[in-house]
């Protein structure tokens, strides 16, 4: 039986040969909007995805869909097998354990110290000592390049770039399975960006994590991805056509057949100049 039969089942074993993520037919609509139609995505466990595309083409309700932040209209997503929108609430905190969120602003706690908030999943959902939360924490903090000092101080007191650092740190503390990065080098000077980028990197390489980047910076997603997906605005898709333009290697990028996808990467406004200004 699985888990689409009953709530009281365990999550199925996910299937070697199975992607880790499967995003089947998805259609996310807000009131009269719809933002995604008809995607169909599958993720491997251990891809680096780059999600890029224009202002409002439905990036970030891409990523909260797949980690079942917002839930779809249509169509459905699988983790490791098991349908997120069919989950028991035990169950999908339990999924979300194995989830990292990378926020855009860091979306840290400013009432706490930085040790706190990077302490914060270990406190919520193991039961590490006060000894092994120390050492896990200021490991984390090492890995981000940030020095013990740091621990002590409010994110307030700290740089864009820190505080990124420590966001980093928190969504990685308890190993999750998928890291989640919402636009992490935004606002960021081009070496910290790369800083950010190489973080990842190193992430990757420490263990087999599963990652979707949703980004603007073309250098993250040269850089850091496997695989790039990019979307288009659903108002201006000409009918029956793919929301996703591009679902290739970064490579590809620069020399694929789809004009739009060739123009967003080099930053050219072709007929968009004409089209803002009507
Ligand atoms: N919770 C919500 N309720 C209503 N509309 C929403 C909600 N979340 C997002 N939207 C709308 O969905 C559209 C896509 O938003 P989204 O944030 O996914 O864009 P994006 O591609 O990530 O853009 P950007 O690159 O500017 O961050 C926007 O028009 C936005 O206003």
């Amino acid at each position: 039986m699985s888990t689409d039969e009953s709530n009281t089942t365990k999550a199925p074993e996910p299937q070697a040969t199975e992607p880790q993520i499967q995003v089947r037919r998805v259609e996310v609509t807000f009131e009269s909007q719809t933002i995604l139609k008809e995607i169909s995505v599958s993720i491997s466990a251990g891809e680096t995805v780059a999600v890029i595309g224009e202002s409002g083409c439905g990036k970030t309700v891409f990523m909260k869909t797949l980690v079942g932040l917002i839930n779809p209209t249509a169509g459905s997503i699988l983790f490791d097998g098991m349908d997120l929108a069919k989950l028991t609430p035990q169950q999908i905190s339990d999924v979300r354990r194995r989830f990292g969120f990378v926020f855009q602003n860091a979306a840290l706690f400013d009432s706490m110290s930085v040790f706190d908030n990077v302490a914060f999943p270990l406190r919520q959902s193991t039961d590490a000592d006060a000894r092994e939360i120390r050492e896990r924490v200021l490991r984390h903090l090492q890995d981000v390049g940030l020095p013990p000092g740091v621990a002590g101080r409010r994110p307030s007191e700290l740089s864009g770039g820190m505080r990124k650092r420590v966001g980093l740190a928190r969504a990685i503390i308890l190993e999750p399975d998928l890291v989640v990065y919402d636009e992490p080098t935004t606002g960021l000077d081009p070496i910290m960006s790369d800083v950010i980028n190489e973080l990842m990197l190193d992430v990757r390489k420490r263990y087999p994590v599963t990652s979707v980047i949703v980004t603007h910076d073309m250098r993250t997603a040269q850089k850091v991805a496997d695989r790039v997906l990019m979307f288009f605005p659903r108002t201006r898709l000409e009918a029956d056509e793919s929301q996703v333009l591009y679902d290739g290697p970064p490579e590809g990028l620069e020399e694929s057949s789809e004009r739009r996808v060739r123009q967003f990467v080099r930053g050219e406004a072709g007929d968009r100049i004409k089209e803002i200004s009507k």
